[in-house]
């Protein structure tokens, strides 16, 4: 699946935006295997962008396009269709389940269209610093945790799109870094294509594009 934005502007923005972003307004093919990078000050409409991509907000003009599909017309199976096989995201507010403890967030989603066996889970939980979590209830970790979990969950599914927003907002340095290696390390495995928006350039993400929004 190749995923493309046509002429993209979310309806409560000016025109004018589309004069000074390299995104809004814009004609872009995200190809197979890049990694992207944002670039989106607060308030640029980064989580606009990740939802719109994710098909969970249409208050645009212009197309989002999952091949020649614009997602204004898929059905709600086809949104679960693509997200359990094809797109795969990390929410800015992460999204666990609150009252299921860490090792069943991500059992859930495993199971759902499984890519990795459970061992695996545990060996990323462990990767990541969780190992001593996974009986923990979601509403209980910590932001930090909840977004390494969220990152787990998310790496957890067949994809050929990753949508990261915001992904190491709570993390520090050094368990963004293990995130990230993770992250590409999957991407890989699947030729995915990574589409990561930030406030600022992270130095550690070896993107091949790079756009300002
Ligand atoms: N449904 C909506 N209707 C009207 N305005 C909206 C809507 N959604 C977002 N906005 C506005 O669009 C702007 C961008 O919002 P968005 O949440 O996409 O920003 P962001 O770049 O992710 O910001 P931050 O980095 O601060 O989270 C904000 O000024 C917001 O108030």
């Amino acid at each position: 699946m190749i995923l493309s934005i046509k002429n993209l502007l979310p309806t409560y923005f000016e025109q004018q935006r589309t004069t000074t972003s390299e995104i809004w307004g814009k004609d872009i093919v995200f190809n197979k295997g890049e990694l992207v990078k944002i670039v989106a000050p607060s308030g640029s409409g980064k989580t606009s962008l990740m939802h719109f991509l994710y098909g969970m907000r249409q208050q645009y003009k212009g197309d989002v396009l999952y091949d020649t599909q614009p997602l204004k017309k898929f059905t709600p199976e086809d949104f679960a269709r693509v997200r359990t096989n094809q797109v795969s995201i990390v929410f800015q507010d992460m999204k666990l389940l609150p009252e299921s403890t860490v090792l069943e967030n991500l059992e859930v989603k495993r199971q759902l269209a499984p890519f990795h066996d459970g061992d695996k889970v545990l060996e990323m939980a462990r990767r990541l610093g969780l190992g001593d979590k996974l009986s923990s209830r979601g509403k209980t970790c910590s932001y930090g945790e909840q977004q390494r979990v969220a990152i787990i969950r998310s790496l957890l599914q067949p994809f050929d799109y990753l949508l990261l927003d915001e992904p190491f907002s709570h993390l520090d340095n050094n368990n963004a870094q293990k995130a990230m290696e993770l992250i590409i390390e999957e991407a890989r495995q699947r030729n995915a294509t990574v589409i990561l928006a930030d406030l600022e350039k992270i130095d550690f993400y070896p993107y091949t594009s790079i756009y300002y929004l």
